[in-house]
C-alpha cells in the first residue's frame, strides 16, 4: 500500500531549509540553528465572554530568527492554529524578508479561536490579552506583529493601543496594518495583493502568457485574495473561478468581480450565496491559466498535483502546496512562484509603515508602490536566475536566496 505523503508543514519547512544551506555549503550547525525559531512563547488567555463565563484560548508567538533585526510577522485568529503552524509561519517570515533585503528576521503569532463566532467586544478582549501576555518578547525594536488570516487593521489598533497602555506611551511602530488614522501606510491593505500581482506579472512574462487574455483561479477572498481579483480584473484578465470558507464558484466566461466584492461579508465570505457552489477541492483542479491559492496550508498535494491545468501557480497563501506536489508540478513544467516570494508584498509595506512610524513622516501612494514594485521585480529575477542557475526549482531557489542572509547575519555575528 502506498504510503500518504506526510502534510506536516513544519517537517516540509526543515526539510527545504536543510537541502538549501547544504547546498550554499553551509555546514550543520547553521541548520541546526534554524531548523527551529530561536523563541516560541505559548500563553492562555482568559477572555469574559459576553454570557458572562470565561473562555480560556491558547495563543503563540515564535520568533524564528534575530540575527538580520527584529523578528517581524503576522497574527492569526484561527481554529486550526497549531504550535508547529506558528512555527513554519515564522521560518517563511525569515525567508520573505531575506529574499526582500528587509532588516527583519521572522516571527509569527497566532490564537486558536473562531472568531467569526465571536462578538466584537470579545474579540477587543481577546485581543488585548494577547498583547499583555506576549508584551515581554515583543516591541518596535524586538518584534513587530501584522495582520494576518482573520485579523485586520481594528484588532491591530486594539493591539496597538493596548501595548502603549502598558509602555505608557505612544507606540504606533509595535505594529503594522494599522488603521491610516493610527500611524498605518498608504497601501498595506491592499499590499499583499499587490504584491502577488507585480511577482505574477513578471512570472507571466516568462511564460509569455499575455494577463490580459488569463483565465484565473483565486482561492481565498478575505483581504489577500478579493483585492487580487479587483487588480486582476481591473487589469484585464478574467477571474473564472473564486473560493471561501464556504465553497467555490467557477464559470469558463468569467464571473461578476463586482458584485461578488460588494456582497461579501468581512470575513470573506461570499459564495454561501449562491446555491450552484462547488468545492474548494473541485474549484482547484478546473481549466485556467493562472491559479492562485489565496486561503490556507495544504490546499495542492499529491491527490489534486497531477490534475492542476493551470500553468503557471502563484502562491499568495502560505504554504498551499506540499513538497510532494512541488515535485509532481515541477516535473510537469508548471511553475511555482512560492508564497516565500509571491506573497512577500504585505510584509515590504509593513516594513514601509515602520519606517514611516519611526520617521513620524508619512509617504504617498506612489512612493509606497514604486518602492514595492522595485523590491519586488528584484526579488523575482534574483530567486527565479538561481533556480536556472542552480537548475532548481522555484521554492528551494528562494530559500536559498533568503536563507543565504541570514546565514551571513548569523556568521558575522559569530554565532555558528
Ligand atoms: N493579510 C496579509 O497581509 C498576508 C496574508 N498572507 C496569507 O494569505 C492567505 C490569506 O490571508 P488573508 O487574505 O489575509 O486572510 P483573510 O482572513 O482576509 O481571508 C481568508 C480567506 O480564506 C478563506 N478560508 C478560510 N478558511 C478556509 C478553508 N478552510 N478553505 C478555503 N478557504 C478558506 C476565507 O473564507 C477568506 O476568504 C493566508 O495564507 C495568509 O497567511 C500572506 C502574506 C500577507
Ligand atoms: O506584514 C507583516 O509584517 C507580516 C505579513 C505576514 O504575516 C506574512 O507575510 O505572512
Amino acid at each position: 500500500m502506498k504510503v500518504k505523503e506526510n502534510v506536516d508543514v513544519l517537517a516540509r519547512t526543515q526539510q527545504v531549509i536543510e537541502t538549501a544551506l547544504t547546498t550554499l555549503g553551509y555546514d550543520s550547525a547553521y541548520y541546526e540553528l534554524m531548523k527551529e525559531p530561536l523563541r516560541l512563547l505559548t500563553v492562555r488567555i482568559p477572555v469574559k465572554m459576553d454570557d458572562g463565563k470565561v473562555k480560556v484560548f491558547t495563543g503563540y508567538r515564535a520568533q524564528h530568527n534575530d540575527a538580520v533585526g527584529p523578528t517581524k510577522g503576522g497574527v492569526r485568529f484561527h481554529p486550526d492554529v497549531t504550535q508547529e503552524e506558528v512555527k513554519a509561519l515564522s521560518m517563511w517570515m525569515s525567508i520573505k524578508c531575506g529574499i526582500t533585503n528587509l532588516p527583519y528576521g521572522g516571527g509569527k503569532g497566532g490564537i486558536q479561536c473562531d472568531p467569526r463566532t465571536m462578538s466584537f467586544g470579545e474579540l477587543e478582549r481577546l485581543s488585548r490579552g494577547y498583547v499583555r501576555a506576549i508584551s515581554q518578547l515583543v516591541g518596535p525594536t524586538k518584534d513587530i506583529p501584522a495582520p494576518d488570516v482573520f485579523t485586520n487593521s481594528q484588532i491591530m489598533a486594539w493591539m496597538m493601543d493596548e501595548y502603549s497602555r502598558i509602555r505608557e506611551f505612544d507606540s504606533p511602530g509595535f505594529i503594522t496594518g494599522k488603521p491610516l488614522v493610527l500611524g498605518g501606510s498608504i497601501g498595506r491593505e491592499s499590499s499583499t495583493a499587490l504584491g502577488v500581482s507585480i511577482v505574477m506579472n513578471e512570472a507571466a512574462k516568462v511564460l509569455g502568457i499575455p494577463i490580459q487574455k488569463a483565465r484565473i483561479i483565486i482561492q481565498g477572498f478575505g483581504n489577500a485574495g478579493s483585492y487580487l481579483a479587483k487588480f486582476l480584473h481591473d487589469a484585464g484578465a478574467t477571474i473564472v473561478g473564486i473560493s471561501d470558507a464556504a465553497g467555490a464558484l467557477y464559470d469558463p466566461n468569467g464571473l461578476d468581480i463586482e458584485h461578488l466584492l460588494e456582497r461579501r461579508d468581512s470575513f470573506g465570505c461570499v459564495t454561501n450565496l449562491f446555491p450552484n457552489r462547488i468545492t474548494n477541492q473541485e474549484l482547484l483542479v478546473q481549466d485556467c491559466d493562472i491559479l492562485i491559492p489565496a486561503a490556507i496550508e495544504n490546499q495542492i498535494t499529491e491527490d489534486n498535483a497531477h490534475l492542476i491545468k493551470a500553468k503557471l501557480l502563484v502562491e499568495a497563501a502560505n504554504g498551499p502546496t506540499t513538497h510532494v506536489a512541488t515535485q509532481i508540478l515541477t516535473e510537469r513544467g508548471i511553475m511555482i512562484v512560492p508564497d516565500v516570494l509571491a506573497s512577500a508584498g504585505g510584509v515590504v509595506v509593513s516594513y514601509f509603515e515602520w519606517v514611516q512610524n519611526n520617521q513620524g513622516y508619512y509617504w504617498t501612494e506612489e512612493e509606497v508602490n514604486e518602492r514595492l514594485t522595485k523590491i519586488l521585480v528584484d526579488a523575482f529575477h534574483n530567486v527565479y536566475r538561481t533556480s536556472q542557475e542552480k537548475k532548481a526549482d522555484m521554492r528551494l531557489s528562494a530559500y536559498m536566496v533568503g536563507l543565504k542572509r541570514v546565514a551571513e547575519a548569523v556568521r558575522w555575528r559569530g554565532w555558528v
